[in-house]
This record gives structure tokens, C-alpha cells and sequence, in this order.
């Protein structure tokens, strides 16, 4: 079985996330980068982790008309993601456009609600009801739509995968026993996830602010 971790390279500058990436890469699966890293460095950035030579997850969560993720999907073809995430309240048409303008080699995922929300969060943006009952609309919405798969929690992941059982589930808000949780709300162990159906691993902070990175990246590695 491959390594399901992909490392969140969330460092705002390019020498040290190629760095990091190079003494990790035995240790994870793929490289998510996400908005911070993209503002940044932009496709050379991409070019530059890639030459790593694992999988690129870029998360770019598009959200805007149908017209214009289609168009920004079209432009980061060139840079041959494995995943790419769109917002899955961007609607129907919206990721059925995202999907038809990915290349065939990457999977579309939407993101339903943050790992860094709670449901008196959601019920600030308007939202009523529980955070269960939420991602499970939107990841109806996203099968509909022929997405491959959704970001939730790891609180989520067990049910949904339950409903949609051929679907890619994306767990971000990882945190192993004991490490700090910073703005996260919603998290689980790496290994709780991934035993309630979690395909991908997102993890970022315990491993790239860890005292020793490759140490951090083989203990998470140690418990899957
Ligand atoms: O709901 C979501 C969607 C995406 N993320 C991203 O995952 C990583 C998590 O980093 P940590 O340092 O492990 O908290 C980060 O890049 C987020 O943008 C998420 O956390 N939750």
C-alpha cells in the first residue's frame, strides 16, 4: 500500500519547503500546496517541489462562476496535479465544469466544510444544522456533480464513505496524539482517519514545524 500522507508545504519561502521536501520524501506519499504557497511561487513553484518526484496535490479550493474555474483549471493542466480541490458550495455546474476541464490524470475533490470550523461556526454563516448533515449534502452534491472524491474532517469520513463508497476522501486536520491543534476544530489521529476510509492524509505543522521534520514524518508513518 502507498504512503497516504501527503505533506501540506504551507512555508513561505521556496528554498526551505524544497528543502524540507527533500529530507521528507521517503517518508510521505505527495505534496499538497496550497493558497500560501501558489500566491507565491506560482507555476515555477510547482515546477520546482515536482522535480522532488512525488505526486502534487494542489490545493487551490477553487469557488467562482462556472466560467472561471473552468478557466483556471485549464491554465494549471500544464502542471500535471494528481488532485486539485474546488469548493463544493460553488454548486453543481460549477464542479461539473472544474471536473470537465481537469486532465484525465487528476482528481477533482470539493472542499465541504473546514476543519477549522465547528457548527457554531456554521451556524454564523448561515448554515443550520449539524456539520454531519452539512458535508453529507455537499458530498451528495459533488457525486452528482461526477467529482472523485471531497475534503471533510475525520469526524465525517466514516459515514460518508459509508454513502459513497467508491468516492476519494481528502483528511485534513490530522493531529497525532498529543500535538499541538493550533486553528484546527475538527481533528483526529492520522491513524483514526485512515481507518474510517480516509484516502489521502493531509498533514502539515506537526510534521514541518517539527524540531526534527523526518522524525515527526516516520512516527505518523510508524502508526498507519
Ligand atoms: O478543511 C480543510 C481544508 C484544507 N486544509 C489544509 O490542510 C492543511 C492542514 O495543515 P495543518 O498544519 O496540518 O493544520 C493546510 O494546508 C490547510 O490549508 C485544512 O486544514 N482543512
Amino acid at each position: 500500500m502507498s504512503n497516504p500522507v501527503y505533506l501540506a508545504l504551507d512555508l513561505p519561502r521556496l528554498d526551505a519547503a524544497k528543502a524540507l521536501a527533500e529530507k521528507v520524501r521517503g517518508h510521505v506519499g505527495g505534496f499538497k500546496l496550497g493558497l500560501e504557497f501558489f500566491c507565491a511561487h506560482g507555476h515555477h513553484g510547482v515546477h520546482d517541489i515536482a522535480q522532488v518526484g512525488l505526486p502534487i496535490f494542489l490545493d487551490l479550493k477553487l469557488h467562482d462562476i462556472p466560467n472561471t474555474v473552468a478557466g483556471a483549471m485549464q491554465a494549471i493542466h500544464v502542471l500535471e496535479p494528481a488532485i486539485v480541490t474546488v469548493h463544493a458550495s460553488g454548486g453543481r455546474a460549477m464542479m461539473e465544469d472544474a471536473k470537465a476541464a481537469a486532465g484525465e490524470n487528476c482528481k477533482v475533490v470539493a472542499v465541504t466544510m473546514l476543519t477549522s470550523l465547528d457548527e457554531r461556526d456554521l451556524a454564523r454563516t448561515g448554515v443550520a444544522g449539524s456539520a454531519h448533515d452539512h458535508v453529507l449534502r455537499l458530498a451528495e452534491l459533488a457525486e452528482a456533480a461526477g467529482l472523485d472524491g471531497i475534503v471533510c474532517s475525520g469526524h465525517e469520513v466514516g459515514e460518508v464513505h459509508r454513502q459513497w463508497k467508491k468516492g476519494y476522501f481528502v483528511v485534513p486536520g490530522l493531529r497525532p496524539a498529543g500535538s499541538a491543534v493550533g486553528d484546527q476544530k475538527r481533528v483526529v489521529t492520522p491513524r483514526q482517519a485512515r481507518d474510517d476510509g480516509a484516502s489521502v492524509l493531509v498533514i502539515g505543522r506537526p510534521i514541518s514545524r517539527a524540531e526534527d521534520p523526518v522524525a515527526a514524518a516516520r512516527a505518523i508513518e510508524a502508526t498507519l
